[in-house]
C-alpha cells in the first residue's frame, strides 16, 4: 500500500504521492484510472514528489487525461504547504522556490516567456495574437512553466468556455496544446478569471493561469504589479518583483489522507 495526501488550492485539487523513500513509477493509464471521480482518487492533478539533486524535492505534475506536465501553480503551492517552511523545487518547467506558512503558501514562479516557440507553431506577436475563436479576440500567448493563452473579456461568466476550451487547447497553432484563460480587468490591484486547462477541463482556479493572465495583462499596461484574482474557487495574489519574477501566493489544504493499491489501478 502507498501513502497519499489529498489536498486543494482553491478547490483545484490533487492527489500527492511522496515518493522520496520508495520510488513509485506511473504509466498514463495509470494516472487516468487514479483520477476518475467513480472509481479512483479523482483530481484535477496527481503530484508525485521525488528525491532532486539540485533542489529540496523534485515535482513532477500530472493531468487527469494521463499527460505529465512541466508545471502547476497551485500544486507548487499545496506541494509548498506539505513541506512547510522555505524550499526549493526542482520541475521540468524550472526551478521554482516556496515559503510557506500554516495553510498558506508564495511560489516564485520566475519571468514569464515570451517567446513565439514556448507556445506556438509558427512566429506571430505573443501579445497580441492575430487570431480568433468567436466572441474571443485578440489573445495573448506566454509560457509560466507550461502554455497559456490569455484574453481579456468584459463578462467571464458570459464566455462559453466549456465549448469554446477544448476548440482553442486543440488547436494546430499550439502544438503542445495550450490552457486558456478569460479574464476582466476590475480594477488596476483586482481581476476575474476563468481557466480552461489543458488536459483537465474546467477547473475551480488555476494558479499558473492566474500568473499567466496577470503577466498578459501587466504587459499590456492594464495592471498594477500587485494583483489580486478571483477565481470560481477564491482569490489568489500576483506580484510581480524588481526582477520580473512572478509571485504566487495563497492556502492549500490537506482534505484528507489515504492508503491505496497502485497496482490495483494499472
Ligand atoms: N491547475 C494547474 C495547472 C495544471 C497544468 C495544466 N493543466 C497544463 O496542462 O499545463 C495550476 O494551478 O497551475
Amino acid at each position: 500500500m502507498t501513502k497519499f495526501l489529498k489536498m486543494h488550492g482553491l478547490g483545484n485539487d490533487f492527489m500527492l504521492l511522496d515518493a522520496r523513500e520508495h520510488p513509485v513509477a506511473l504509466t498514463a493509464q495509470q494516472v487516468r484510472n487514479l483520477a476518475d471521480r467513480c472509481t479512483g482518487v479523482g483530481f484535477d492533478q496527481l503530484i508525485l514528489v521525488e528525491p532532486s539533486e539540485t533542489a529540496s524535492v523534485k515535482a513532477r505534475f500530472w493531468n487527469p487525461d494521463g499527460s505529465e506536465v512541466p508545471s502547476c501553480g497551485n500544486g507548487s503551492r499545496a506541494l509548498a504547504v506539505y513541506l512547510g517552511g522555505a524550499a526549493s523545487i526542482e520541475t521540468a518547467g524550472g526551478p521554482l522556490t516556496s515559503a510557506a506558512s500554516g495553510s498558506q503558501a508564495e511560489i516564485d514562479m520566475g519571468p514569464p516567456r515570451w517567446h513565439w516557440e514556448q507556445t506556438l507553431a509558427y512566429p506571430l506577436d505573443t501579445l497580441h495574437l492575430p487570431v480568433s475563436w468567436d466572441e474571443l479576440t485578440d489573445p495573448a500567448a506566454l509560457s509560466v512553466g507550461n502554455p497559456h493563452i490569455v484574453f481579456e473579456v468584459s463578462d467571464p461568466a458570459a464566455i462559453p468556455l466549456e465549448s469554446l476550451g477544448p476548440r482553442i487547447e486543440t488547436d494546430p497553432l499550439f502544438p503542445a496544446g495550450i490552457n486558456v484563460g478569460i479574464a476582466r480587468v476590475d480594477a488596476l490591484d483586482r481581476i476575474t478569471l476563468r481557466v480552461w486547462e489543458r488536459g483537465a477541463g474546467l477547473t475551480r482556479a488555476c494558479g499558473t493561469g492566474a500568473v499567466a493572465a496577470v503577466a498578459a495583462l501587466q504587459k499590456r499596461g492594464r495592471i498594477g504589479a500587485e494583483v489580486t484574482v478571483t477565481m470560481p474557487g477564491g482569490e489568489v495574489r500576483v506580484r510581480r518583483d524588481e526582477s520580473g519574477h512572478l509571485h504566487l501566493a495563497g492556502p492549500a489544504i490537506i482534505s484528507f489522507t489515504g492508503e491505496i493499491d497502485l497496482e490495483a489501478f494499472a
